[in-house]
């Protein structure tokens, strides 16, 4: 494939081009499985075009360009009269043109323009013998098209039988609404087949499929209606004399679906502004429609002025559609997220290729439900049709099945809930999680128990739901005023666990201010903020005396951050309180609070540096001035301390844990297995410790870090 949109460089360029674009368009009307979104397929036409413009004697007989359907489509049954595609304008100005020209074309204004959605779907002819639906055609090279009647019966909107014994043939659009076309998967799928990528696709290949085991609903709407050869002489010609307006209200009363019946009908205007407000308005209802549309045609009413603006070979001069930004695009399907709501529904998400659809840059769109993954067959890898229009959330549309390498990889659905870790109410089509409502406090306790924060040994997470499940713990507080009683109430909890988990949470009372901090979850504040603010404000005391301004003294936090830091400090203020009530240590060990400041903060002399200066002057300790990486296993002394007990020990003797190398390193503390860090540390000739030197360095810190 040629890259779409790509400048044509040379005739083998354009010769490939050529190739591609019709391969593309014949997949596209036959089975509608191109490889191509209308996009890409229209950049590669404009491609071709240009080339064309500047090689007019290079032009392959075979190109694209000035056909019906690419050149790409035949057909054995002749149409009565041309069934042609529609030139394009892209914005206001060029419609105003075309109008201009069309007026210089009739040597008068046209008297009245009819402004009606393009569908989004397959052209039909469908031709009635004394009322009696006979055949259907479809538009094949404009001059013959296929026979399809095979379809009779399946679309909605074109009756077996009109209201009237009329001999005609009706013209218009086959298309698979939003529902038929989500049920049409749904069936396909089950019977092992692909999903189709979009609606289009599918009414294209739905149409053309003969025999199938099973069938599938589609919908019709006119926009033509016309005599046939053996139509009543006086009857063909009342219909050649009629406005296109007049022909849809009689299509309507023979009984034949016509956008009069949707939320976009079909009007008259008598003015440019007129058509473009329409143009406007329909665009406006766009996302909102139950189908697909991608512009809105505009045709001059009267069949005079038809007759006088005649016909090219590729589209009648007397209308053009005005098309809309496409709103569908090809991408990939890199992933699948779980997303946990406030009331415990466990929603997927699927993270997208960003892609540009209508100007805005798509990298996530909604999936529903499980059920709904499955119903579409989507797979890690897959390239899918997404769709995006106005403000409603993109969504995948289906994956482009033919595409497919083989290298796709099934979607895991989680076994528990990805955010507190409960079973999964799968009974319903939205999963939801055991913990439901107390999800989020299942998560955030068990969150608040884990090693680095509060450390609380016996509440696992199962215990954490028993808890919460027996109503005896709404927050983090209620946890440290737990009784012997409770405990031994609680099944599978005897008497030496309980006392365990009561000295547990006795011990955790004592945690210093950081890993309260911490546990407590504050946005934006992981473990080592955490540690910070508390070096820096010493008791919770000052901190939550602090404004933001005096938050933004603390490395690392900027002028977006402090703000929110104060907001949910002041959301927590009942909890914290709860939990200094109960007990619970509200100091940092080692730290001393802020001077009170006089003058206010000199904002442009401040830096993430002089921060870091000021913390460890306040620390003092053998890391002063320090900004020290830790790599590699810890061994002797250190063994048994987690990367975040070497941070918190870093802290506490005055320096400044990073984890990554970088200039402002001043000391690599490197254990067994410490490659790349120690490498880059070498490299840029930065000090290194092993752990037994960096255990004699900070010994007199090290004492208190056993916990
Ligand atoms: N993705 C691909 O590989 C691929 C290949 C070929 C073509 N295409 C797409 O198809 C389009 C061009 O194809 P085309 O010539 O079939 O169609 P068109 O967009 O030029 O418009 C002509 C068609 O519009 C339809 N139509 C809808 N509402 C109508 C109304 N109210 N009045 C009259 N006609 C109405 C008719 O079917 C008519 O045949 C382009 O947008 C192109 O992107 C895509
Ligand atoms: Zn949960």
């Amino acid at each position: 494939m040629t890259t779409p949109g790509a400048v044509i460089a040379d005739a083998l360029a354009y010769a490939q081009a050529v190739e591609d674009a019709v391969k593309a368009s014949a997949a596209y009307y036959e089975a509608g499985t191109s490889a191509l979104d209308d996009d890409s397929y229209d950049r590669l036409v404009r491609a071709i075009a240009t080339w064309e413009a500047e090689h007019p004697d290079g032009v392959l007989a075979g190109s694209p360009t000035g056909k019906v359907a690419g050149g790409a489509v035949q057909g054995d049954v002749p149409h009565t009269a041309a069934m042609l595609s529609l030139d394009n304008v892209f914005s206001p100005e060029e419609f105003t043109a075309w109008t201009v020209s069309l007026a210089r074309r009739l040597g008068r204004d046209t008297a009245r323009y009819s402004v009606e959605p393009k569908l989004d779907g397959v052209a039909i002819a469908a031709r009635y013998s004394h009322g009696r639906l006979t055949r259907l055609i479809t538009r094949g090279d404009g001059t013959a098209g296929e026979d399809v009647s095979h379809a009779i019966g399946t679309i909605e909107g074109l009756p077996a039988e009109l209201a009237e014994p009329v001999t005609v043939e009706v013209r218009g659009e086959v298309l698979m609404t939003t529902g038929q076309f989500e049920h049409a998967n749904e069936v396909r799928t089950a019977h092992g087949g692909a999903p189709f990528a979009n609606p289009r696709n599918a009414a294209a290949g739905t149409l053309r499929a003969k025999e199938r085991a099973y069938t599938v609903p589609m919908t019709f709407f006119a926009y033509g209606l016309l005599p046939l050869a053996d139509t009543e002489p006086a009857q063909a010609e009342t219909l050649g004399e009629c406005a296109h307006s007049d022909l849809m209200a009689r299509a309507a009363a023979y009984g034949v679906n016509t956008t009069a019946a949707t939320a976009v009908p079909g009007v008259t205007a008598s003015t440019v502004e007129e058509v473009l407000d329409r143009v406007s308005e329909i665009a406006a209802l766009r996302p909102s429609l139950p189908f697909g549309i991608d512009g809105i045609v505009v045709k001059a009413d009267l069949a005079a002025d038809q007759r006088a603006a005649g016909s090219g070979s590729r589209a009648p001069r007397w209308a053009i559609a005005f098309k809309l930004r496409a709103v569908e695009k090809i991408t990939r399907l890199l992933a699948v997220e779980w997303n946990v709501g406030r009331t415990g529904i466990i929603a997927p998400r699927a993270v997208l290729e960003p892609v540009e659809i209508d100007g805005s840059t798509i990298t996530y769109a909604t999936l529903h439900n499980p059920a709904d993954i499955t119903r579409r067959d989507l797979r890690l890898g897959d390239r899918v049709m997404v769709h995006r229009a106005g403000d409603v959330i993109p969504r995948i549309e289906a994956p482009v099945a033919h595409l497919r390498t083989g290298d796709e990889q099934p979607i895991v659905f989680p076994e528990a809930c990805p955010r507190c870790g409960s079973g999964i109410d799968t009974g319903e089509q939205r999963w939801r999680c055991e913990s439901g409502r107390n999800c989020h406090l299942v998560a955030s306790l068990s969150y608040a128990a884990g090693r680095d924060q509060l450390d609380i040994e016996g509440l696992g997470h199962t215990r954490v739901v028993q808890l919460v499940e027996a109503g005896l713990v709404q927050d983090l507080a209620d946890l440290f005023t737990l009784t012997r009683d409770q405990l031994l109430g609680l099944e599978r909890m005897g008497e030496t666990s309980s006392d365990k988990l009561l000295a547990a949470l006795a011990a955790a009372k004592e945690q210093p201010l950081s890993r309260v901090l911490c546990a407590l979850g504050v946005r934006g504040t992981g473990r080592s903020m955490s540690r910070r603010i508390a070096r820096h404000f010493a008791t919770m005391h000052h901190l939550r005396a602090a404004d933001a301004e005096a938050i933004r003294q603390v490395d690392g936090i900027g002028a977006e951050k402090a703000p929110s830091i104060v907001a949910e400090l002041a959301e927590l203020a009942p909890l914290i309180d709860k939990l200094a009530a109960a007990g619970v240590n509200m100091t940092e060990p080692g730290a001393l609070p802020p001077a009170p400041t006089t003058a206010a903060a000199d904002d442009d002399a401040r830096s993430a540096d002089d921060g870091a200066e000021a913390m460890s002057a306040v620390g003092g300790g053998p890391l002063a001035g320090m900004t020290v990486v830790v790599t590699g296993a810890m061994t002797g002394a250190l063994e048994k301390l987690s990367r975040n007990e070497m941070n918190e020990l870093i802290e506490r003797a005055g320096g400044r844990a990073s984890s990554s190398v970088s200039k402002r390193t001043t000391l690599v503390v490197a254990g067994e297995g410490s490659g790349a860090k120690r490498a880059k540390a070498e490299a840029l000739g930065i000090r290194l410790a092993d752990p037994d030197e960096f255990a004699a360095l900070v010994a007199d810190h090290l004492a208190t870090a056993a916990v």
